[in-house]
């Protein structure tokens, strides 16, 4: 296939908004479509959809070459289509397609409709290993009346970001991570990666099937480091004179092993790592196989987070007040989901605790299930004077470094800050 020039981006949500963003600011011509009038509307206007770093910034460099619509059938002017909806985690651990078939089909129809040929199709969504071949691509072929590889292309392109850091992340990635149908669309895709990262990173280029399986074992990986340095932390804790920050500084010098995800601190949440070893289980299950690494990392993580509990009912007592500092997954994110702060919180409420919250970004706005706690709604003015009987930072934000223990108020703080 030819060179992509224009592109459109379907889904302008955390992910699609900061890549159909970077995709103008860098000189191409850019569609974004979404399902969402606000989110349209609000790109239109050269506004961030949603709060991410650089993202207004990002958007308002590409503004004249971005314009947002509803009507999928605006990207059949473009050379490619990115689509990038959810694709939730369901029950057995397998990943919805659901979303993706919703916007691949309208888009499929207006190229059979146009009689356009060559589109290339690229899903940046995760998808459970094995759902581009034997339900994307059938669908597709369906709609289109072609075949594969001859009439349309698909690739599999997920970017591995990290949340609060999505525009540096797609601009310099270390990897950049393709699974072709056939190598012309493969290599118009590189093609593109070239033009877009500021970086040089390897384009590592392979079967779909391949990066599917590449994607959820990178996070997979990552989670089995987090869950070591966790295991590690819990029989070092033993020894009263073992000091865990030590051992992991000195282990992460180890160039094998390296320093990055080395940090003793709480159990990992968000929207993304817990989800994707209950992927990997799925898939080895799939094969007659199981993943036992995958869940091992799973159960330490559960531990973790029950440790965390434990611990502080040693601390303090039924009836007593407990401040929760940092009900986050991570910092600089108002993102709640399987956050050990949220975990702490919810079971200490439920086990007769009074339970204060407070947070430098999730509110009950944006995170309904903070709804049911009382709020810190000063942090200048708790952090002078406290008084509740203990306060446990749950997530490294750097603003709690300076909060120091008074009289009547211990700080436990299992993040080293
Ligand atoms: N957020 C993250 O850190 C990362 C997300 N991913 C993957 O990216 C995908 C999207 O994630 P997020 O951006 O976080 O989701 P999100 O929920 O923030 O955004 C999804 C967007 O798709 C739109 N949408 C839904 N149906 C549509 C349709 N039929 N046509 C057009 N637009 C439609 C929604 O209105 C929303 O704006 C998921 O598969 C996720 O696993 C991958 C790496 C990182
Ligand atoms: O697949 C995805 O969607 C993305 O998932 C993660 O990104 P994200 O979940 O946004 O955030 P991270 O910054 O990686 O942190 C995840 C969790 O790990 C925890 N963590 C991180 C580092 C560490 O040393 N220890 C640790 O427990 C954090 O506190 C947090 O709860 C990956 O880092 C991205 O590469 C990937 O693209």
């Amino acid at each position: 296939m030819n060179s992509i020039e224009t592109v459109s981006v379907c889904g302008l949500g955390k992910l699609g908004s900061c890549i159909a963003a970077t995709l103008a600011a860098r000189g191409f011509e850019v569609v974004g479509v979404d399902i969402d009038p606000e989110k349209v509307d609000k790109v239109n206007k050269g506004l961030a959809p949603l709060d991410e770093p650089l993202l207004a910034e990002t958007l308002r460099a590409g503004h004249s070459r971005l314009r947002a619509t509803l009507d999928p059938r605006e990207t059949v002017a473009t050379d490619a289509t990115f689509f990038i909806p959810p694709s939730p985690s369901l029950p057995d651990g397998s990943f919805s397609n659901e979303f993706l078939l919703r916007a691949m089909q309208p888009v499929a129809k207006a190229m059979k409709d146009a009689g356009k040929k060559n589109h290339l199709f690229v899903c940046s969504s995760t998808t459970t290993p094995g759902a581009i071949d034997a339900v994307l691509i059938p669908m597709l072929e369906r709609e289109l009346g072609g075949v594969c590889g001859r009439d349309f292309s698909v690739c599999y392109n997920p970017e591995f970001i990290a949340l609060g850091d999505v525009v540096n992340g797609l601009l310099e990635p270390d990897l950049v991570l393709i699974g072709e149908s056939d190598p012309g669309s493969g290599a118009a895709l590189e093609q593109l990666y070239k033009k877009y990262n500021r970086n040089s990173p390897r384009i590592a280029r392979m079967s779909i099937i391949s990066a599917e399986l590449t994607k959820i074992s990178l996070n997979s990986y990552i989670t089995m480091k987090i869950s070591f340095t966790n295991q590690l932390r819990l029989i070092a804790a033993r020894h009263p004179k073992a000091d865990i920050h030590a051992i992991l500084d000195a282990l992460g010098n180890d160039s094998r092993i390296g320093k990055k995800y080395l940090r003793a601190g709480l159990s990992y949440g968000g929207p993304c790592f817990p989800r994707d070893n209950r992927l990997l289980a799925y898939t080895a299950r799939q094969v007659g196989l199981e993943a036992p690494l995958a869940e091992a990392s799973d159960r330490v993580n559960e531990r973790t987070k029950q440790e965390l509990v434990e611990k502080v009912q040693q601390m303090a007592k039924p009836g007593d007040m407990v401040a929760v500092l940092g009900v986050t997954y991570k910092p600089n994110t108002y993102i709640t989901e399987e956050a050990a702060g949220l975990f702490l919180a919810q079971q200490l409420k439920r086990r007769g605790y009074r339970v204060l919250i407070h947070d430098f970004a999730a509110t009950p706005a944006n995170s309904p299930s903070l709804h049911e706690f009382e709020l810190i709604s000063s942090w200048e003015e708790f952090k002078n004077n406290p008084g509740v009987s203990l306060a446990v930072i749950c997530c490294p934000w750097l603003q709690y470094r300076d909060l120091a223990s008074t009289a009547g108020t211990r700080v436990f703080t299992p993040w080293h800050l």
